[in-house]
């Protein structure tokens, strides 16, 4: 796919530990459309984290080929990563990561602010995700003044600020109970549609990967 916002080709990594190699990635190939929203499911352990760490230029170690917007990215050095992560892609944890000292609003206007938008716009944008979330009355909280599914709700606002062309979700409501899960899941999905951003979602759980665009099955280190 040629007009990917990620495709990766022959993507490998293994660990050596006390001797042992395990192979964790075993040569994977995927590719996601624009605005596509994509589901990698695995159990614990089949490397999901692993896959979206080297997608997303955190860490490094991989063998074959990531392209970000056409791209190749593997290869670049560690400026030239932080500045794709930065400018294309954006992030939710399982845990949401919030600066623990900022309120909602601040949280989300720092990334804009650290690629260089003027604080004004960036307030603007802040509060327009955040109400879309539901958190309008929740501006001016503190992280550890909000729930659980308002502080994911923060973090995924926050993904969004500089209208990354991929989101990369790690498990984002993981930490939630099922009802609550449900509900920032939908307003997930919902706003990353509405945002026309593309996004992988790694995902033990079958019920929530069924309500992406396609599913990619992680097993024994290669998509099924
Ligand atoms: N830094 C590391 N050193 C050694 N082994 C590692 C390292 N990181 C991951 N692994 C191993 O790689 C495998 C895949 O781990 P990974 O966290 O990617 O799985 P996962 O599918 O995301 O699991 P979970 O759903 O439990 O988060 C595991 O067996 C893990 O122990």
């Amino acid at each position: 796919m040629n007009d990917a916002v990620l495709a990766t080709a022959g993507l490998t990594r293994s660990f050596t530990q006390g001797g042992a190699t395990i192979e964790v990635l075993r040569g994977i190939d995927l590719a996601v459309a624009p605005g596509e929203i994509v589901a990698l499911l695995g159990p614990s352990g089949s490397g999901k984290s692993t896959l979206l760490q080297a997608v997303g230029l955190l860490e490094g170690g991989f063998g074959g080929s990531i392209r970000i917007g056409g791209d190749e990215v593997s290869k670049l050095d560690s400026d030239a990563r932080t500045q794709v992560r930065r400018d294309r892609i954006g992030f939710v944890y399982q845990f949401h990561h919030l600066l623990p000292d900022f309120s909602a609003a601040e949280n989300v206007v720092l990334p804009q602010l650290i690629r260089g938008a003027e604080p004004a716009p960036a307030k603007v944008r802040a509060e327009a995700l955040l109400s879309a979330l539901g958190l309008g009355h929740r501006l001016t909280h503190r992280p550890s003044q909000l729930s659980g599914g308002e502080q994911q709700r923060v973090a995924v606002a926050r993904a969004l600020a500089n209208r990354p062309a991929l989101v990369l979700a790690d498990e984002p409501t993981g930490n939630l109970d099922e009802a609550t899960a449900d509900i920032v899941f939908d307003e997930f999905l919902r706003l990353v549609r509405d945002e026309g951003s593309a996004a992988l979602v790694a995902t033990h759980n079958e019920r929530i990967a069924m309500r992406m665009d396609r599913v990619l099955r992680l097993h024994e280190g290669r998509l099924e």
